[in-house]
């Protein structure tokens, strides 16, 4: 789910594990010299998932903690790819943890349809993820840190 805290508790999470770190949001705004929502006010968002689609298949993971964008859940090849070479953890908030964090919705490029409201998002997408985890951390009034030794414990000690 975008805003969720992929980005903030990978970069951190990779540096406590020894792992790289890698945001594919970055991966793409690098590849297309330009800003995510650049890319999707000038390009549209076809061409935009297109090319996310094209990053997340492509990326190295080995070795590394790899935080996506939210809208990865489309991509069932791009969710192959992660399942067979890693761990996929959803860091699950409430929606309106979501909705407090997202004041910059419109410069954040988040790929949303026409008409379509962030609770509808959010009611879409949270049983895709749900379905597509490895492993759901529940984040909800977690810090940073609390989410970050969560994950870390489960994935040490499944159940
Ligand atoms: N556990 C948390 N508690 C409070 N704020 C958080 C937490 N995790 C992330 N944030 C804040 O939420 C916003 C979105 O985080 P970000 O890591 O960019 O999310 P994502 O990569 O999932 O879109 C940032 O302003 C970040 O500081
Ligand atoms: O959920 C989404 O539709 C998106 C989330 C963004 O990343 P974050 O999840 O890191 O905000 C970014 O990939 C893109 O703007 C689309
Ligand atoms: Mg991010």
């Amino acid at each position: 789910m975008p805003a969720c805290g992929k980005s903030t508790v990978g970069v951190i999470l990779a540096k406590t594990v020894g792992m790289k770190f890698l945001d594919t949001d970055l991966l793409i705004q690098e590849r297309e010299g330009a800003l995510l929502q650049e890319l999707i006010n000038t390009k549209g968002n076809d061409y935009f998932k297109k090319v996310e689609e094209y990053v997340l298949r492509s990326v190295n993971i080995e070795n590394a903690v790899v935080s996506t964008g939210g809208s990865a859940v489309y991509y069932p090849e791009a969710i192959h790819h992660f399942k067979k070479n890693g761990i996929i953890v959803y860091i699950k908030v409430p929606f309106e943890t979501i909705e407090s964090r997202l004041d910059n919705i419109t410069t954040r490029g988040v790929t949303m349809a026409p008409g379509q409201t962030l609770k509808d998002l959010y009611d879409q997408r949270a049983p895709l993820y749900e379905a597509n985890a490895d492993l759901v951390v529940d984040a909800d009034g977690l810090t940073v840190e609390q989410t970050i030794e969560k994950i870390i414990e489960s994935i040490e000690q499944p159940c």
